[in-house]
């Protein structure tokens, strides 16, 4: 029962105003946070009918010394109407919950007939449209799983391949990501096998973009990359899978916490190529000699958020997000930083900038600047032209923001709501090629050196073990 205490408690805390839905959440303790956090949105979806069941069964007043309060009622009354059951054994809570079963049943019966609505997902509070429009991604971990096998599970369950919007247990491929899948948003996984044996990644189509557009080398053992700011680690798992689990990826993450979340997220999706760094990766020496390697690097910094449209607080009907613009200068200006710094690796030849943010001042705005750093112009960096970045795709950057810098062509944007996903920014800079030769040439030798060492390793390794048997 301590569980739906506890999620009753977060409802009193967001009652109270104490804080976001997200940042509320994230003071629960790890070992129980994701079922609380589940419970408590799906209850917050559903809160004006759990409500209106529960005072039209008059619950509340017949049983108010075992359920003392709304919240603990909604979430009783959630798991007992619209999910499994209480996931609780018997006792005095339980039992005075059963025995209004029948009532709450017919109560919302009655509701939906009075609505006109067939199933219980019809019921649900979306009140921001965009999210209603955009599908529930999901993409298929390729470390574990094939997109044969995923699409074979899920027929069998029941779901039909005919799009996301055809029936409510419709899916369908994605066009432009491989191994994507997309069902109807309504659609809940985080209870699914799949989900929780790490086979898929519960990630928007939008997202997907970077890592996808920074196309590393796949199967290649030498393959160096870097993932700049990794945690929760969705982009680190999919570059890992595209790179076929090979090679060397460096995921950098500077808060700690969100570092072992990251760690927890790369132990489940098996990815083996994948060195977490807990530390901020502007204080990464370039000239490291195992970091310099890299080829290929993700920045996905830290940003407004603003493109996030399916974020939870509509959830919270009066809660209202106020950009300010000296937060934005501020967050634009460590954006460059990373650019800049990600510059500065001697062998890099592509980088990836994305934000989740439809701001200009994070987006078209931070790639002029950068284009036109002193580190752009000594590694020779450019845009990469249109061709190889999601050419099919057609919301490109505002050439207006661009102020004749560089080619806003070669940049992507997806606007919430409008383009079936979340607001998101993509750019890739690469290294022109005549200043590629030399750097080339030195890469192949510290790899060819960094293989000696690992050799000699191993080598003084077999005989101390020979030694001691
Ligand atoms: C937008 S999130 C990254 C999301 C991630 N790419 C994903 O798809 O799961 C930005 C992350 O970068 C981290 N971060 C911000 N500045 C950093 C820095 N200088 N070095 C390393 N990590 C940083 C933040 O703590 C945050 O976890």
């Amino acid at each position: 029962m301590n569980f739906y205490f506890e999620a009753s408690e977060v409802l009193n805390r967001l009652d109270a105003k104490e804080g976001s839905i997200k940042g509320i959440l994230a003071t629960l303790p790890e070992n129980n946070r994701s079922r609380t956090a589940a419970l408590v949105i799906e209850t917050l979806k559903y809160k004006s009918v759990l409500s209106d069941v529960i005072k039209a069964s008059k619950l509340l007043t017949e049983e108010k010394k075992k359920i003392n309060s709304l919240n603990l009622a909604l979430v009783l009354v959630h798991d007992t109407l619209l999910a499994n059951g209480i996931q609780a054994g018997d006792g005095p809570i339980k039992q005075a919950i059963l025995r209004h079963k029948t009532r709450l049943k017919s109560e919302l019966q009655r509701i939906k007939i009075k609505r006109g609505v067939k199933s219980d997902l019809e019921l649900a509070h979306t009140s921001d449209d965009r999210a209603a429009k955009i599908p529930r991604y999901v993409r298929v971990n390729t470390a574990i799983w094939s997109t044969e096998e995923a699409i074979s599970f899920y027929t069998k369950r029941g779901f039909q391949l005919q799009g996301p919007f055809a029936l409510s247990k419709g899916f369908g491929l994605d066009e432009h990501i491989p191994d994507l899948l997309a069902f109807n948003p309504a659609l809940q996984f985080r209870d699914d096998p799949s989900y929780k044996t790490g086979k898929i990644i519960l990630q928007d189509k939008a997202s997907c973009f970077s890592a996808f557009v920074l196309a590393p080398p796949c199967n290649d053992p030498n393959a160096v990359v870097i993932d700049a700011t990794a945690a929760p680690g969705n982009k680190t798992s999919h570059l890992s899978a595209l790179m076929g689990n090979q090679g060397k990826l460096y995921a950098f993450e500077r808060d700690k916490r969100r570092f072992s979340t990251l760690k927890m997220m790369l132990a489940k999706a098996a990815c083996r190529n994948v060195e977490a760094i807990n530390a901020d990766f502007l204080t990464i020496d370039p000239s490291h000699p195992k970091y310099s390697l890299a080829t290929h690097i993700l920045l996905d910094p830290s940003c407004s958020g603003s493109g996030i449209v399916n974020r939870l607080d509509y959830l919270l009907e009066d809660e209202v997000e106020v950009v300010e613009e000296d937060r934005l200068n501020k967050l634009a200006a460590f954006q460059l930083m990373m650019i800049k710094h990600a510059m500065k690796f001697p062998h890099v030849q592509k980088i990836v900038y994305s934000t989740c943010s439809i701001h200009a001042t994070e987006n078209e705005h931070v790639v002029s600047h950068a284009l036109q750093s002193d580190e752009a112009k000594s590694s020779h960096f450019k845009l990469a032209p249109r061709n190889d970045v999601l050419p099919t795709w057609n919301r490109r950057g505002q050439a207006e923001e661009m102020k004749g810098t560089g080619d806003a062509s070669s940049l992507v944007r997806c606007s919430p709501g409008e383009d079936g996903t979340n607001g998101f920014f993509v750019s890739c800079f690469i290294r022109e090629h005549n200043s590629v030769p030399p750097q080339t040439e030195s890469l192949k030798k510290r790899k060819a050196e960094t293989e000696e060492v690992t050799a000699e390793k191993r080598k003084r390794k077999r005989k101390k073990k020979v030694k001691t048997e």
